[in-house]
C-alpha cells in the first residue's frame, strides 16, 4: 500500500470521503476489487484518524478459511476481530445472495440487510459498507445492491476493473446512480492485471464525468 497511500489520501479528500460519515462500495461486477480497494481505503481512513465500522451485510461464496472472506479482510483492515455484526449473513454457494440464501433454505430481505448497519454513529467513526457483486446485482429477495445503497443513503464509490470495456460499465452505472438521486463520490479503476499499452480509461472517462477518478495499480 506504501506507494498508493498518499495518492489515495488525496483522492479521499477530492471525493469528500475524508469528511464523509461513510461509504457504500459498489462495483461494475463481482471480482473487480471492491474488497481489495476497500481494505486499503479503510487503512488510510484510520491513518486519517477515523474509527472504521466495516460491514459486509451478506457474503455468498463464504469459505471455511476465514482469512479468505471479505468480512475477515475488512475487519482486519479496520483493526477488529471478525464477529457476527460485521457480516451476519453468510452463505457458502458462490451465487447471487438471494439464490445462495434459498439454497440454504432461507430468504433474505433488504430491511434485514439494512439492519446490519448502525443508524447512528459518531463523527469520528466511518461506516464502510461493501455490497455483493455489482450495482444492479440482486442482493436480497426484494432488491438489488442499488436498493440497499438507497436505503442506507451513503455516498457511493464505484470500483471497476481497469480494462478495455470498463468505460461502458462505469458510465451506465454512473447514470443509474444519478437516476436514483444518489451521490457518486468517486471512481476507482483497479488494474487487476497489467493494463494494455495505450489504454487510458481515467483520462477518457474524465471527459464524461466530473468526479474524481483514481487508478489502482496491479500488485
Ligand atoms: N490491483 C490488484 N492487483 C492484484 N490483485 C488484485 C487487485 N485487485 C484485486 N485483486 C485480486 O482480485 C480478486 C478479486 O478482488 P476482490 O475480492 O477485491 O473483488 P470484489 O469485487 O470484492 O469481489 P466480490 O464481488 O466477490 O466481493 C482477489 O483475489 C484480489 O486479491
Ligand atoms: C459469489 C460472488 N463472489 C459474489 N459474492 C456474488 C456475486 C453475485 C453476482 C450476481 C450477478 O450480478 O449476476
Ligand atoms: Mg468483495
Amino acid at each position: 500500500m506504501g506507494m498508493i497511500a498518499p495518492t489515495l489520501a488525496q483522492w479521499l479528500d477530492d471525493s469528500g470521503m475524508s469528511t464523509s460519515n461513510g461509504v457504500f462500495i459498489t462495483g461494475t461486477d463481482t471480482g473487480v476489487g471492491k474488497t481489495w480497494v476497500g481494505t486499503q481505503l479503510i487503512r488510510v481512513m484510520r491513518v486519517l484518524g477515523r474509527e472504521v465500522i466495516p460491514r459486509k451485510p451478506v457474503e455468498s461464496g463464504w469459505v471455511s478459511d476465514l482469512k479468505q472472506t471479505d468480512a475477515w479482510q475488512l475487519a482486519d483492515a479496520a483493526g477488529l476481530p471478525l464477529d457476527n455484526t460485521i457480516c451476519p449473513y453468510r452463505f457458502t454457494a458462490a451465487l447471487a445472495p438471494p439464490r445462495a440464501a434459498r439454497q440454504a433454505g432461507t430468504t433474505l430481505g433488504l430491511q434485514q440487510l439494512a439492519a446490519t448497519c448502525p443508524t447512528r454513529w459518531e463523527t469520528r467513526q466511518f461506516l464502510h459498507v461493501e455490497g455483493a457483486g455489482g450495482f444492479y446485482s440482486p442482493i436480497a429477495h426484494d432488491g438489488v445492491n442499488a436498493d440497499l445503497a438507497q436505503i442506507l443513503g451513503l455516498p457511493i464509490i464505484l470500483v471497476a476493473e481497469d480494462r478495455v470495456g470498463c468505460m461502458n460499465h462505469v458510465l451506465l452505472i454512473a447514470e443509474a446512480i444519478q437516476h436514483r438521486a444518489l451521490r457518486l463520490a468517486g471512481i476507482i479503476l483497479n488494474a487487476r492485471q497489467t493494463p494494455i499499452a495505450g489504454m487510458d480509461n481515467r483520462h477518457d472517462l474524465q471527459q464524461y464525468l466530473d468526479i474524481p477518478i483514481m487508478q489502482f495499480p496491479c500488485a
